[in-house]
């Protein structure tokens, strides 16, 4: 996989673990009163996860939690618009979009975000040309089904890591039969995206085969249910099975890790990688 990954005008090392700190500007993080005061909250948030080591703040407007209702794209757009030109021109932060949408893609590419994060994996209509066009790097990540459904009832007629990696060697050949060069992509397992716990843990036990793909591997634990169902944790006490999670990812090859809770994050990844990297250099 390559060591380092140009994300517009921003370089980003990839020869050693990186976290990801989740903003989300969905309705609820935007009462439509407090929207500025919202978007001043979600600047400090992010500049917070900055400082506590984040290298991407990834900007998501679509919820895609299970059961999630659709929105329009203008909608979309209204809400990661202003917090993309914000974190770019006042943070100068490496800003990933959490879209599957054609137009939010290009028009937050053109405020300075520096790479897409599509749950989607480019699949719907346009949105292969539209990131074709923006010249940003892409995350595509494996979901079965819609948020509305995904979890309902999630079944494989093959295993699941055979199911998620033939899915996404369909996606990478899509890109790159449409001249989205494989240098710009990376690939996502996608936890909790129509797969029941047992899904999620088989995944991550196998998840050293995707290093086939020699590209770089980003996955989503971060309070994610699967903590929840095994440990009993409620979404606020899952943050130790999550660092735990982290860690088992970084051992597996995941060299980006998305997560609400930058700073523990960081001291998991880093401990974990200085125990992986041991003795490389005078091997
Ligand atoms: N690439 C990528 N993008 C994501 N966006 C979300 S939203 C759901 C949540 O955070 O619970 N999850 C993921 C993930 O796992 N991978």
């Amino acid at each position: 996989a390559p060591t380092w990954l140009p994300c517009g005008r921003h370089r980003l090392d990839l020869s050693y673990p990186r976290v990801m700190g989740i903003l989300n500007v969905t309705p609820d993080s935007f009462s439509d009163g407090g929207r500025h005061v919202a978007l001043d909250d979600a600047l400090r948030h992010a500049e917070r996860m900055l400082a506590e080591g984040a290298a991407i703040i990834d900007v998501g407007g679509e919820s895609t939690r299970p059961g999630a209702q659709a929105i329009t794209a203008q909608q979309e757009l209204d809400r990661v618009a202003p917090v993309v030109e914000r974190l770019v021109c006042e943070l100068d932060a490496l800003v990933s979009v959490d879209t599957s949408t054609p137009a939010v893609m290009r028009q937050t590419a053109a405020l300075g975000a520096g790479m897409i994060n599509d749950v989607r994996a480019l699949q719907r209509e346009g949105a292969l040309e539209a990131a074709l066009g923006t010249g940003l790097p892409v995350c595509l990540m494996h979901m079965q089904g819609e948020p509305q459904d995904m979890q309902q009832a999630p079944r494989y007629d093959a295993p699941i890591e055979e199911a998620v990696m033939d899915f996404l060697e369909t996606r990478v050949a899509a890109c790159e039969a449409a001249g989205l060069r494989r240098e710009r992509l990376l690939i996502d397992p996608g936890f909790g995206f129509g797969k029941t716990v047992e899904h999620n843990l088989r995944l991550l036990n196998r998840m050293d085969r995707m290093t086939r793909f020699d590209l770089p591997l980003l996955v989503g634990l971060s309070r994610k249910s699967l903590i929840g169902k095994v440990l009993g944790r409620p979404v606020e006490e899952r943050l130790p099975g999550g660092l735990a999670l982290a860690s088992l990812a970084v051992e597996r090859g995941a060299r980006i890790l998305r997560v609400h809770d930058v700073g523990p994050t960081m001291d998991a990844v880093n401990m974990t990688w200085a125990v992986l990297r041991e003795g490389c250099e005078n091997d």
